[in-house]
């Protein structure tokens, strides 16, 4: 990007009176001697095309990798607007209201989870109104790793943004707009200077210490270090739930992140399964309300298998009900899950109590259970705000709930296990809604923890031969995660 460029577009600026001197309230209520304000450039459309131009040239510059692009509201949407529909890019609108009909969205256009979403703001002082957009993002599964802003005053906005994971690159900085303004005469050394005193002395950005006093979002930062922690080492924090320390050290000792879905209809069938793919996985997952031959012994049968082959058992019954019924269900009946089933998953559409159901029946036993954050089926409802209650709910009873059945990681957490059905080697789908994503980009990039693979394995003509090949994919996901 051409200096000369930016010169004359800082004057331009100026000339529009979007660079104001004199005595400004911030939004932060901080009283500035320079106000920069962009709302005016609507009036005036070459040099709004111009500014869009010049922050698209910086994204390509610095090589942003980028899915979606959202301004936030509202001088930036203009901005985004003209960025998305001049290069062909998706864009997002953030709301600053949900609308109290219809679909009630905090963010208008596709989202998909995992995505990226690229921030664009019209100036930046702390970096609030950035983090704001960027928080609503994340509650719709996206990711934001970079924002670009056309002016940046130089009070922390990048500091800040940075302690939160995302960087910020600058368009316009403050000491570029002074000396372009005091090179060209048109304002006094004396202001420039003082002004530059002002910046200097008022920076909002104070480094928190520690990871305690770190906001939810400013955890995020240590994604990174929470995602590449092993497996093994999750298994020995102080907080993780025995059963979750289990498992995670069954995946280290098996080099295994694979759970088999035995979704057949015969128990012989289905033991026969456990006991050959049995040494590739660390988990196997049942629908026992499926078999047709059900019988008690069927589950000591399992049980004796999963001792064999060190691996445990998980009955995908997505309990959803009141408290007191999923109690019966879950320790009673013809099944009596709670006695074979290390572990069962609920919906939380119910609330906090079919965990606490679940926990009455199932802590005694060293059960625990994992709750459905998120599902692999097209239109799946599980999105969003809901997907964070889900968290909630799983953070308030993590003494019985050790992770989540979800399509990428939702918290950083450590002690939680992500788990992800819909895995397939070829992205597609089953003609049934179900939607499928590779080992791969499961692992690897949405940063799960355990591939549930069904139809892949039990599709194949030599079924050990394919779960080895998703045993592996999975697990060298894991490996190439750990090297990020
Ligand atoms: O969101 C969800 C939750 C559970 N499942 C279950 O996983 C397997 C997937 O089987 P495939 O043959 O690999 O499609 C199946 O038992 C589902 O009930 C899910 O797919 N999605």
């Amino acid at each position: 990007m051409e200096n000369t460029c930016i010169d004359s577009l800082i004057l331009k600026l100026h000339d529009v009176n979007a660079v104001k001197f004199g005595e400004y309230k911030l939004k932060s209520g901080m009283m500035t001697p320079i106000y920069i304000d962009l709302r005016v450039l609507v009036s005036y459309p070459s040099l709004m095309n111009k500014l869009s131009s010049l922050i698209y040239q910086l994204a390509q510059a610095e090589q942003l990798k980028f899915d979606s692009v959202c301004g936030v509201p509202y001088t930036a949407l203009p901005l985004a607007t003209i960025i998305c529909s001049r290069n062909e890019l998706p864009m997002l609108i953030r709301r600053k209201e949900a609308k109290d009909y219809g679909t009630k969205k905090m963010v208008e256009g596709v989202t998909r989870q995992g995505d990226t979403c690229l921030i664009i703001e019209d100036t930046v002082t702390t970096g609030s109104s950035i983090m704001e957009t960027a928080e609503v993002l994340y509650k719709e599964g996206l990711k934001v790793t970079d924002a670009i802003v056309l002016m940046d005053r130089e009070q922390g906005g990048v500091a800040m943004l940075g302690s939160e994971g995302i960087k910020l690159h600058p368009v316009i900085s403050m000491s570029q707009l002074l000396s372009v303004l005091q090179a060209a005469g048109r304002i006094s050394p004396a202001m420039a200077q003082s002004v530059r005193d002002f910046i200097l002395d008022n920076n909002t950005f104070r480094p928190k210490a520690g990871n305690g006093n770190l906001s939810p979002l400013a955890k995020k930062t240590c994604k990174e270090q929470e995602q590449v922690l092993s497996y093994g080492a999750r298994a020995k924090l102080s907080d993780i739930h025995p059963l979750g320390s289990k498992l995670l050290q069954i995946m280290e000792e098996k080099k295994s992140n694979l759970c088999v879905a035995a979704d057949v209809t015969s128990c012989t069938e289905l033991l026969a399964l456990a006991d050959t793919l049995g040494p590739k996985i660390c988990l196997l997952k049942t629908h026992v309300d499926i078999l047709e031959d059900f019988t008690p012994a069927f589950c000591n049968a399992l049980k004796d298998l999963a001792d064999k082959h060190n691996f445990l058992i998980f009955e995908d019954r997505k309990f959803a009900d009141i408290g007191s019924t999923v109690k019966h269900q879950y320790e009673g009946g013809v099944y009596r899950i709670s006695s074979w089933a290390h572990l069962v998953n609920a919906h939380a559409v119910p609330g906090p109590g079919v965990a606490q159901g679940l926990r009455a029946a199932g802590q005694a036993l060293g059960r625990a259970c994992l709750l459905i954050a998120q599902m692999s089926s097209q239109g799946s409802l599980a999105t969003g705000e809901y997907t964070q209650s889900v968290l909630k709910m799983a953070e308030e009873q993590s003494d019985f709930v050790l992770g989540f059945i979800c399509g990428s990681r939702i918290t950083q957490k450590p002690q939680f296990i992500h788990m992800t059905p819909g895995v397939q080697m070829q992205a597609g789908g089953d003609g049934l809604g179900q939607q499928y994503t590779s080992p791969e980009e499961v692992i690897a990039t949405k940063a799960s923890d355990v591939i549930i693979v069904g139809r892949g394995i039990l599709g194949a003509s030599n079924r050990p031969e394919a779960a080895e090949a998703y045993r592996k994919a999975g697990w060298e996901a894991y490996v190439k995660r750990l090297a990020q």
